[in-house]
């Protein structure tokens, strides 16, 4: 029986914290997750992402503060089978075949999708009667996605789900996702991988030392690192006062070369002829990657 009301977040994050020892992993999160969005977690190595998710899945519990999934506690929301996980460690079980894990999984569930549904879903029809351990890395990471699809979940949730694919891979792997996200589910993915936030998710969080450093739309976390990108030849001028020039928030010196990211690049393009600054120039608009950089970038750089 589901005791939550339909407009209650798929997911809700108030204020939680988790800490290992000295390090605290995730740092008052606040975080809401419409049904039926696609919300991207993005960040580097130890931001906190897969901590994130453990607390969302109840697999840990917070120090302080709370997170809900549909309204009422992750293990109820779990145990309904409402949510499928596709973890970073799973490994496959040798010798049985697709098709039998597949139905494994899903007669643990109260309500699960049909395992043809399920295989279909995944990119794996025609591959049913194969044996897990003699499948390929692509093929096996399809696998782990059937299998958080055969409780018929309404939340998948996926940590860093295409690491260790090729480029072909990932792209069949995020066609099966957004054939499922685009049945009205939500999904929450995990990624290092800035192209793939931005073209699979329909809003993008950004997580730096277990804290939201930003949240939005691709374009709108681009627009918030802002601006742009002005690079110049340094040999005969220096680098010394760029950071003072119109419009330069950070400079960044690399051999002759320096890169200067500018909110107003007129001005700052102005300036740099002023001071006879203007071999090798060139203005480009702040990637994402520049923005993610921008928006994680540790004290200790510039
Ligand atoms: N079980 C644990 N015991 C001690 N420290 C931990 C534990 N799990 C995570 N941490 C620490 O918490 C921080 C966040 O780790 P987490 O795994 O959540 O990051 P992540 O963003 O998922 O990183 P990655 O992209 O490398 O998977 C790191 O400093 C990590 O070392």
């Amino acid at each position: 029986m589901t005791t939550t009301i339909a407009s209650e977040p798929a997911v809700r994050f108030s204020g939680a914290v988790k800490a290992f020892g000295g390090v605290r992993a995730v740092d008052g999160i606040d975080l809401e997750i419409r049904r039926g969005e696609a919300v991207a977690l993005l960040g580097r190595n130890g931001a906190g992402k897969s901590t994130a998710i453990g607390l969302l899945l109840g697999l840990d519990a917070p120090d302080a503060g709370e997170v809900r999934l549909f309204g009422g506690p992750p293990e109820r929301a779990v145990r309904q089978g409402r949510v499928g996980a596709m973890l970073q460690d799973g490994r496959p079980v040798p010798r049985v075949t697709v098709r039998e894990l597949v139905t494994f999984v899903a007669r643990t569930y109260p309500a699960p999708m049909p395992v043809d549904e399920a295989l279909e879903l995944a990119g794996l029809t025609g591959l049913g009667r194969r044996r897990i351990d003699r499948i390929s890395g692509g093929q096996a990471q399809r696998v782990r996605f059937a299998v958080a699809l055969a409780g018929n979940p309404e939340l998948l949730v996926l940590d860093e789900p295409t690491a260790a694919l090729d480029v072909e891979a990932r792209r069949a792997f995020w066609d099966s996702m957004r054939g499922y996200a685009r049945r009205g589910n939500t999904v929450l993915f995990s990624t290092h991988y800035l192209e793939e936030a931005d073209e699979n998710a329909d809003r993008i969080v950004v997580i730096d030392r277990g804290r939201i450093a930003a949240d939005g739309s691709g374009e709108r976390i681009k627009s918030a690192a802002g601006g742009n990108l002005v690079s110049v030849d340094l040999a005969g001028t220096g680098s010394v006062g760029l950071r003072l020039l119109p419009g330069v928030t950070s400079v960044e010196i690399r051999g002759d070369r320096a890169r200067l990211r500018t909110s107003d690049s007129d001005a700052t393009v102005i300036a740099l002829a002023e001071r006879g600054a203007v071999r090798g120039l060139e203005v480009t608009a702040a990637s994402l990657e520049d923005a993610f950089l921008t928006l994680t970038r540790t004290k200790e750089t510039i």
